[in-house]
């Protein structure tokens, strides 16, 4: 199997638990590693052959930029049955990191993988 990924896709949105954080945009930012064969793409060197990681990422930043979830969990659940469902992708592993959440850390979040590796 072949992996597509995008690395540090940073998008503001409204997320978190508390009250204050029901007022406010914050940044978190996403890797996205999505399986995939890109044999018949590079054999035909053609880009509707293949996972467009430009197109997924317009999407994200459509979705999650209109999203207001309490978890960051909910947020990843989400983005993955989207990319899945809406690209056709098998498998996936997802990184959502919310940087600055907990002072002294770099960056919190969670990492999820779903689907079937080939
Ligand atoms: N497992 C989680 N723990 C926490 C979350 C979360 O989404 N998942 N969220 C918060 C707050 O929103 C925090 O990010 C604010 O600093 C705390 N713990």
């Amino acid at each position: 199997m072949d992996i597509i990924f995008i690395r540090e896709l940073e998008i503001e949105t409204v997320i978190g638990i508390f009250d204050w954080e029901r007022q406010i945009r914050q940044r978190i930012s996403l890797d996205l590693e999505m399986g995939t064969d890109i044999r018949r793409a590079a054999g035909a060197d053609a880009i509707e052959h293949t996972l467009d990681y430009k197109a997924v990422s317009k999407r994200l930043i459509q979705f999650v930029s209109e999203s207001e979830f309490m978890l960051v969990e909910t947020l990843a659940e989400r983005i993955a049955t989207l990319v899945m469902g809406e690209f056709d992708v098998p498998w996936l592993r997802l990184t959502l990191n919310k940087p600055g959440a907990v002072r002294g850390s770099r960056s919190v979040g969670v990492i999820i993988e779903r689907g079937v590796r080939g």
